[in-house]
C-alpha cells in the first residue's frame, strides 16, 4: 500500500533530519488530515548546508558542460520513470487532480532535458580587437552558489525551472522549498542524486521562509536569489538582495487580462479558458483573472463560460474524473471569501459559485463574478483561486486601458481574428501576451514579468544568463 513519505533536509548528499529534530505535519487539503512530517533546518544546519554549497560549487564549475548535461539528461529518465508515484504524492500534498501532477512531472522532465542541451551551449565571444596582437575575451562563468525559494503551487515546477537552469551553468543550489508540499520536490532531487550529482550540489531544505531567506541572501557564500511567490515578499526579498549586492530573479505575482474582442472564435475562446482558470483551482501566477470582453460577444461570452464552469467535477484530486481539487490551504478560502464579499458589496453580481464546498477538505466553486467595479479589492489584487471576474468593455481602446490599470505584468490573454487588433495588442504591458491559444510556458520560450510581477525570465536562454558573469580577458599576445 502506498504511503505519504516524511521529508528529511538534503546537505551535503545526504537525508537527515534537522540538528533540533523540529518536524511539521503536512496537511492533504482535500482530508484536512495530517498525512506527514517535513523536518525544520536551524541555523546549524544552514550553515552545514552552506558549508557544502560551496565544495559542490567548487566540484560542479569544474565539471564539463558535457558531463553536466549528461547527469541531467540522466535525471529527467529517472523523474519519467517515476512519474507515476511522484504525481500521487504531489495530489495528496497539494490537492490537483493526477493527472495535473502527472503532467507537471512529466513536463518537469521536458524542462531538465531542455536545459542540459543548452547547458552545452554557454558560449562566450571572440570580440575583435582595435591592433593587432590583442586578444579579447568575453568568458561566461557561473555566478557562484544560489538559493532559491519556491511556493506550493507547482512543488516540482517551480523548482525545476531555477534548478535546471542553475545547473546548467554550473552553479550549486540551495533550495528552501514549500514547507505545504515538501516531499514531491524532495523526488525530484533524489532523481538528480541517483542519476549521480555530487553531494553539495544541490541542498534541500525547509523552515520558516522568513528566517531562511534572511540568513541565506545575506551570507556571502550565496551569489544569486530567485523566488517565486507574491509581490510584497518579492519586493522585500529584493531588497535584501540589493542591500548584499547579489543578483536576484523576481518571479511574482499577477492579474492577468484576457481580452475576447468582438470578432474572437468564442468556440474555441470559451473551453480553453475555462480549463486555464480552473487549472491547478486558480492557484497559478498566469492565471487568466480579469476577462475583458467586447459589449457585443459578451452576453454570449458569459453564458458559454458559466455553463462550461458549472460542468467541471470538482473533488479529491486522488478520485477517477475529478477536474479541480481542493485549494491548497485554508488561507486562500479565507482570503476569497472576503474577496467574493467585499466585490458584492460593491456591487459586484455573482453569475456561478461564490462558496466554499463543505465543511471539510478546502473545496470552493468555480466562481464567476460580473460587473465588478474597479474599486474591489479582487480587481486590484491577485485572487489566487477559481474566480473569473468577466466585465464588458465599449472599445479596445477601453479593453486595453483597463489590461493597463494594474502595476502588474505577467501573463496576458486574447482572443480576435483582426491583425489590426493583434498589432494593437502589443501594447499591453506584459512579460507575456498569448493570442488565440494557450502558448506559455515551454522552457525554450521567455517566462517572466515586468514592473510589479518581477524580473528576469525563468525559461529561454536567458534563464541561464541570469546564472552566468560575463568576464573580459583580455591580452597583448607575446609580451
Ligand atoms: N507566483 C506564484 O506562483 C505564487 C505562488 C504562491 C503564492 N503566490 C502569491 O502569494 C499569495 C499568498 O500566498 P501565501 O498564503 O503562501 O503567502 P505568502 O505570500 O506568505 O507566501 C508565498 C510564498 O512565499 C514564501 N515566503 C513568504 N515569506 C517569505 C520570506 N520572507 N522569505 C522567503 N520565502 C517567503 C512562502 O513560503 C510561500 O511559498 C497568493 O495569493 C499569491 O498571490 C504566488
Ligand atoms: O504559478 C506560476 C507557474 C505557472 C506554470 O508553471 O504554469
Amino acid at each position: 500500500m502506498f504511503e505519504y513519505p516524511d521529508t528529511k533536509l538534503l546537505i551535503d548528499g545526504s537525508w537527515s533530519e534537522g540538528a533540533t529534530g523540529k518536524t511539521v505535519g503536512v496537511v492533504n487539503p482535500a482530508t484536512e488530515a495530517v498525512i506527514g512530517q517535513v523536518a525544520h533546518a536551524s541555523r546549524d544546519d544552514l550553515d552545514r548546508a552552506l558549508a557544502a554549497t560551496e565544495r559542490g560549487f567548487a566540484v560542479w564549475s569544474t565539471t564539463s558542460a558535457f558531463e553536466r548535461s549528461k547527469i541531467m539528461r540522466k535525471a529527467a529518465e529517472l523523474l519519467r520513470e517515476r512519474a507515476d508515484q511522484i504525481a500521487a504524492i504531489m495530489t495528496l500534498e497539494q490537492g490537483k487532480p493526477l493527472a495535473q501532477s502527472k503532467a507537471e512531472t512529466l513536463g518537469a522532465a521536458d524542462t531538465i532535458d531542455w536545459f542540459a542541451e543548452e547547458a552545452r551551449r554557454t558560449y562566450g565571444q571572440v570580440i575583435p580587437a582595435r591592433a593587432a596582437g590583442i586578444t579579447q575575451l568575453a568568458l561566461k562563468t557561473p555566478v557562484g552558489p544560489v538559493a532559491a525559494f519556491t511556493p506550493w503551487n507547482f512543488p516540482i515546477n517551480q523548482i525545476v525551472r531555477k534548478l535546471s537552469a542553475a545547473l546548467a551553468a554550473g552553479c550549486s543550489i540551495i533550495v528552501k522549498a514549500p514547507e505545504e508540499t515538501p516531499a514531491s520536490p524532495a523526488e525530484l532531487v533524489r532523481c538528480f542524486l541517483d542519476a549521480g550529482l555530487p553531494a553539495g550540489v544541490v541542498g534541500l531544505v525547509y523552515g520558516n521562509p522568513a528566517e531562511i531567506s534572511e540568513y541565506l541572501i545575506a551570507h556571502p557564500t550565496i551569489r544569486k536569489i530567485s523566488f517565486t511567490g507574491s509581490t510584497p515578499v518579492g519586493k522585500h526579498l529584493a531588497a535584501l538582495a540589493g542591500a548584499h549586492m547579489k543578483r536576484a530573479t523576481m518571479e511574482l505575482g499577477g492579474h492577468a487580462p484576457a481580452i475576447v474582442m468582438e470578432d474572437a472564435d468564442l468556440d474555441l475562446a470559451i473551453p480553453q479558458l475555462v480549463t486555464h482558470k480552473l487549472r491547478n483551482a486558480g492557484q497559478v501566477c498566469v492565471s487568466p483573472t480579469r476577462f475583458l470582453v467586447a459589449e457585443s460577444v459578451a452576453d454570449k461570452f458569459m453564458e458559454g463560460f458559466v455553463e462550461a464552469a458549472g460542468k467541471v467535477v470538482v473533488g479529491d484530486g486522488s478520485e477517477p474524473g475529478v477536474e479541480m481539487g481542493p485549494l491548497a490551504n485554508d488561507r486562500r478560502i479565507f482570503a476569497l471569501e472576503a474577496m467574493i464579499a467585499d466585490a458584492v458589496d460593491r456591487g459586484a453580481k455573482v453569475a456561478l459559485g461564490g462558496r466554499r464546498i463543505g465543511s471539510m477538505g478546502y473545496f470552493f466553486q468555480p466562481t464567476v463574478l460580473t460587473e465588478v467595479p474597479t474599486d474591489a479589492a479582487i480587481m486590484n489584487d491577485e485572487p489566487f483561486g477559481p474566480i473569473a471576474i468577466i466585465n464588458r468593455y465599449g472599445s479596445r481602446d477601453e479593453i486595453i486601458t483597463e489590461a493597463n490599470r494594474l502595476p502588474f505584468g505577467l501573463a496576458s490573454y486574447a482572443y480576435t481574428r483582426s491583425a489590426a487588433h493583434q498589432e494593437a495588442l502589443k501594447s499591453v504591458r506584459a512579460g507575456m501576451m498569448s493570442v488565440n491559444h494557450l502558448g506559455l510556458g515551454s522552457p525554450e520560450l521567455p517566462f517572466g514579468g515586468i514592473m510589479d510581477s518581477g524580473y528576469g525570465s525563468e525559461g529561454g536562454s536567458e534563464a541561464i544568463e541570469a546564472y552566468l558573469d560575463t568576464r573580459l580577458f583580455t591580452a597583448a599576445n607575446g609580451q
